[in-house]
């Protein structure tokens, strides 16, 4: 798609998600075209408290386990008691899954549970990680909002379940992944959009700025540049 091939034009952008070998590709092609994101292996990040029901968790958690033996399932909790429920929990359900392989990997390789003291650790560390899917299954989560930084779409509440937003929730489902939801969002109709700027002077204008330009130029050892300025106004070296 990048560099095209005899009966295929090349592209100028390319978006999308897929797994490790696509997201890499899409790494290594940034340059010759432009890239939306790097929209790797999926990830969910669960903040819970001990409002949380643990079998819910656990499911969640292996809804995106399910995709790839390199998806990141993470729970963050300051309910031990949640934790160990959930860890007992991922394990039977694990036995029952059709994609049992996939997702057993991706839990014992990728994923894990943290346990720490306080509401607030948890929104710091889940900002670090800065999971591609981020649910938020505490009392009250629109509390919490203003703690959240870092994620690249996330569900509020018992009811929405990560597979929601997969499906019908709405916004678009191609998501950063792999920390980059630090500075990236998800694919919008802003991807398809670029600027380029317009520049006109009048003479006048320009005669202001000639000082300020020429002078620089010449700091930067950039003769060339002051003397496109200086033609301007009829002065030509011989
Ligand atoms: N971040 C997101 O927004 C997002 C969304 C959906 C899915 N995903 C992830 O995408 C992946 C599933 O996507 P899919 O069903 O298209 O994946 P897939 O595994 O079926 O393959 C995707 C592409 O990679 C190619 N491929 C597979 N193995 C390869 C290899 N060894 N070398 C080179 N190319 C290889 C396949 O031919 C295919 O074109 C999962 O990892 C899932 O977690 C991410
Ligand atoms: N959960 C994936 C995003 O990482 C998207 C998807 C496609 N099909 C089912 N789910």
């Amino acid at each position: 798609m990048a560099f095209g091939t005899e009966s295929i034009a090349s592209v100028d952008k390319i978006v999308g998600p897929g797994n490790i070998f696509v997201a890499t590709a899409k790494k290594q092609v940034f340059g010759q075209v432009d890239i939306d994101m790097v929209a790797g292996p999926s990830e969910i990040g669960i903040i819970a408290d001990s409002s949380a029901d643990y079998k819910q968790i656990a499911a969640d958690l292996l809804s995106q386990a399910e995709h790839d033996k390199r998806a990141r399932p993470i729970l963050i909790t300051n309910s031990l008691e949640l934790a160990k429920a959930v860890d007992v929990e991922v394990n039977r359900q694990l036995k029952v899954l059709p994609r049992e392989v996939i997702a057993t990997a991706s839990v014992n390789d990728k994923g894990f549970i943290a346990v720490v003291k306080e509401i607030d650790d948890m929104f710091t560390l889940m900002n670090a990680i800065a999971p591609e899917h981020l649910e938020v299954q505490v009392k009250n989560p629109t509390q919490y909002l203003n703690q959240i930084k870092n994620a690249g779409s996330v569900f509020l509440g018992k009811y929405a379940s990560e597979p929601l937003g997969d499906y019908v929730a709405g916004p678009n489902h191609i998501l950063p992944t792999g920390g980059t939801a630090r500075f990236s969002s998800p694919l919008g109709v802003y991807d398809f959009v670029k600027r380029t700027s317009f520049i006109q002077y009048t003479k006048s204008a320009l005669e202001k700025e000639a000082k300020a330009i020429t002078t620089l130029a010449r700091v930067e050892g950039l003769e060339g540049h002051a003397r496109a300025i200086e033609s301007r106004f009829g002065k030509f070296y011989d």
